[in-house]
Order: C-alpha cells, then sequence, then structure tokens
C-alpha cells in the first residue's frame, strides 16, 4: 500500500541526518519539504524565532500541542536545560508512531514525553498525571479552532502562571482570529506579532507571543 507523507518524512530523515544530531535531523526535514514535499511544520524561518523565544526563556516545564512529526518537539528540545521536560500532545496516531520515530532518532526522548490524545481532554489531567504545577512555556500548534478554548482551559486549570509565554503558530496562515482577539485584549496578556512566512512558502504567516501576565 502507498506510504504516507509523514512516513516519506521519517525515511528522508534515517537516510539523510546523523543518529543523536537534532541539527541534522531539522535539516533533514526543511530539505524533504522544501525539495520534495511540503509538510506543515513550523519551518525553518518561523523556527528561528522559536529557538529565539526557547532560548531566551530557558524552561523547565513545556506543553506542545501538536506534535505532527516532531520537527518543533526537536527544535525546542534541543535546546532545553538538563532536567527540563516538554509534554507533547498529538491527537493523530499515525503522526505521533512517526513523531516518537524522528524524536528518537534525534537522541531527545529523555526529554520528551508524547502523549496521544486531544488537547481538551488532557489539559485537565496535566496536574494529578504528570505532577506538573505550571508551564514555563506552551507552543500552540493543533487545530486552529482548538487555540482560544484550550487557552482558557489552561487558565481555568492554573497551569498558567505570571510570566508563562504562549508562541502561537499560524496566526495569519491559517489563522486563529478569534485566539487573536483574546490575546491582544485580554489585560491579563502582553502580546507581540513576530511577521513571518507560511513553512517553505512566500505566503504570510506569524507567531504570536503572549505573556500571562496572571
Ligand atoms: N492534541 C491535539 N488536540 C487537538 N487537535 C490536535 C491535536 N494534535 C493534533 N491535532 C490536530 C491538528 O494538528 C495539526 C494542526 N496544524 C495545522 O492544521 C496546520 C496547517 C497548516 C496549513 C495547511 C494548509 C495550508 F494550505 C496552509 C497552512 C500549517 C500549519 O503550520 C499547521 O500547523
Ligand atoms: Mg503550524
Amino acid at each position: 500500500t502507498k506510504s504516507t507523507r509523514p512516513q516519506r518524512l521519517l525515511k528522508a530523515v534515517q537516510k539523510h541526518s546523523t543518529r543523536g544530531d537534532p541539527q541534522s535531523v531539522i535539516s533533514a526535514i526543511d530539505h524533504f519539504c522544501r525539495h520534495r514535499e511540503w509538510a506543515m511544520n513550523v519551518g525553518d524561518e518561523k523556527g528561528s524565532i522559536l529557538d529565539s523565544v526557547v532560548s531566551e526563556l530557558n524552561p523547565e516545564k513545556v506543553l506542545e500541542l501538536g506534535t505532527y512529526c516532531g520537527y518543533s518537539t526537536v527544535r525546542i528540545a534541543r535546546l532545553l536545560p538538563p532536567g527540563a521536560r516538554l509534554i507533547t500532545l498529538e491527537f493523530n496516531a499515525d503522526y505521533a508512531a512517526i513523531a516518537r520515530q524522528v524524536i528518537a532518532w534525534a537522541g531527545l526522548e529523555d526529554k520528551v514525553q508524547l502523549v496521544e490524545g486531544a488537547s481538551g481532554d488532557w489539559i485537565p489531567r496535566m496536574k494529578e498525571h504528570f505532577g506538573i504545577e505550571t508551564f514555563d512555556f506552551v507552543f500552540l500548534d493543533h487545530w486552529k479552532d482548538r487555540y482560544l478554548p484550550d487557552t482558557k482551559l489552561m487558565e481555568d486549570c492554573g497551569l498558567l502562571r505570571k510570566g508563562t509565554v504562549l508562541l502561537a503558530d499560524n496566526v495569519i496562515c491559517p489563522g486563529v482570529p478569534d485566539y487573536l482577539e483574546y490575546v491582544r485584549n485580554s489585560l491579563s496578556y502582553k502580546s507581540c506579532y513576530f511577521k513571518s512566512h507560511l513553512e517553505y512558502t512566500k505566503a504570510e504567516d506569524g507567531l504570536e507571543k503572549s505573556v500571562f501576565l496572571g
């Protein structure tokens, strides 16, 4: 039977990168997506912005909503200090199976916990199931109509603290208008927009960085 795009992306990683070398995994995925098949990774341009936000923050507890093939998981985890933990939620079992292999190939499995399931189901269980008090950094890259409800859910579950940083992908394309309106107008957030492009294309897209003020 025909392979899937995530399966072909994994093959490209295993063929064109070095096991245990996260940077080579990132480069192999970017090359595959730019020259073979487009895929919905955050990509190299927005990925550099993600890197700078993570490096500046040095977070201990990270939540990623939407793993896909693990590209942004690898980008974030490779920058985390020893002992820091990244929990990443993926709804699609096929994507999750590929992401586990990409993360393992990069040698980052000790820093990453991939959980299969819907964000709405797992966010309320973070404290009791993972012993997480609050998150330092959240990367939103899942269903665009879940950004706002899940942000409100994280607030209600007490998972955000004064200074927690939310970074949202795709705020222009596909777009998250309700989420943008909320974080830009709420007195509980200090928000700013990083203009960029949709991964591997010339279309406009960007990341919204929002600091929770408590
Ligand atoms: N744990 C969870 N809970 C709930 N839902 C979950 C979940 N885990 C996954 N999901 C489901 C959805 O995950 C993927 C979401 N990402 C995108 O859809 C996406 C689309 C484009 C895109 C596509 C086509 C264009 F023409 C232009 C742009 C670009 C991007 O950068 C995107 O990120
Ligand atoms: Mg995205």
